[in-house]
């Protein structure tokens, strides 16, 4: 049965107005069942980003952007709307793809947005709350016996863990995740990925990714994305084994006709991810691929 959406858009467009107008995203329709992970596929500059950054306002703080349409979090208005944008981002987190860490503590870093929004009330329920969302990430073991240490001395693979807990510390109901892992070496990515996959349960994740073996590995759901609208969408499953868009079966090309249609990704010595853009020749992503667990 589908889940009721956490969040959703309607009629959403997103034009970035600089020299000349930009139509990222237009007309986009979509919800995003809660307590799943959805990831956004598509061929680069397609308005995956865009898109995933109008979830939460973020195109707020950079200049000569129009949106159109709205988005709803359960039944509420994101932009009309008295509630000011640092608490929109509270309740709907965004991990970038590179992590950055705050220039405090490993402890700190969890706790800033905690502090911040003064949602704890002794500093033991604060130390319980670190420890909490450090375990939520897998990090706590890595990190416990030196919580006071700055967050720059540990692997950038651990910061973007770090970075996930510092989100959920506050107690988002969605987390936008933007190819969260495409900065990282194959071990630290899949030690994200696992993360992610402990969370997708608890927690509304919508995850935009190049890598369409992400997707397969990690998503219930897949929206695939081209030129600013939305194709197709489907549970994980159908959508590579029977996609029903011919855009769609051009993009995962060879790679979504069967279960067990190979494209190298069970390899880690594989080294590159095929693209499905290299097969509608509108992209070409020679990413690592992150090894299958
Ligand atoms: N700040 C900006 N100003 C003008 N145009 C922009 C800006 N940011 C993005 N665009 C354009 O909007 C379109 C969508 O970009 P977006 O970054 O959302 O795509 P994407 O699918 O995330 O791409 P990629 O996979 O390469 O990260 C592209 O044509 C891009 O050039």
């Amino acid at each position: 049965m589908t889940r009721p959406p956490a969040i959703r858009t309607e009629n959403l467009s997103v034009t970035y107005t600089g020299n000349e107008d930009v139509e990222a995203v237009k007309g986009v329709n979509i919800a995003f069942p809660e307590n799943q992970l959805t990831t956004i596929i598509g061929p680069s500059g397609c308005g995956k980003s865009t898109l995933l950054k109008s979830l939460n306002r973020l195109h707020e703080i950079q200049p000569n952007v129009e949106i159109e349409g709205d988005v709803l979090l359960g039944e509420e208005s994101i932009y009309n709307t008295d509630d000011p944008a640092p608490e929109i981002r509270r309740r709907i987190g965004y991990v970038p793809q590179t992590p950055t860490p705050l220039p405090l503590s490993i402890y700190e870093n969890v706790a800033y947005g905690v502090r911040l929004h003064g949602e704890y009330e002794s500093s033991e329920e604060l130390d319980e709350i670190v420890e909490t969302y450090l375990k939520k990430v897998n990090l706590w073991e890595e990190v416990h016996d030196r919580l006071d240490t700055p967050a720059a001395s540990l692997s950038t693979g651990q910061i973007q863990r770090l970075c996930l807990a510092r989100s959920l510390a506050v107690e988002p109901e969605v987390l936008l995740c933007d190819e969260v892992t495409s900065a990282l070496d194959p071990i630290s990515a899949e030690r994200v990925e696992e993360t992610l996959v402990d969370l997708k349960d608890e927690y509304t994740i919508i995850m935009v990714t190049h890598s369409m073996n992400q997707a397969r590995r990690i998503a219930d759901e897949v929206v695939f994305l081209y030129l600013g609208e939305v194709i197709e969408r489907g549970d994980v499953r159908s959508f590579f084994e029977n996609p029903s868009h011919e855009r769609t079966k051009q993009f995962i090309g060879g790679h979504g006709t069967g279960a067990d249609a190979g494209d190298g990704d069970d390899d880690p010595d594989n080294g590159t991810e095929q693209s499905a853009s290299a097969n509608t020749n509108t992209d070409v992503d020679q990413r690592p691929t992150t090894p299958a667990k």
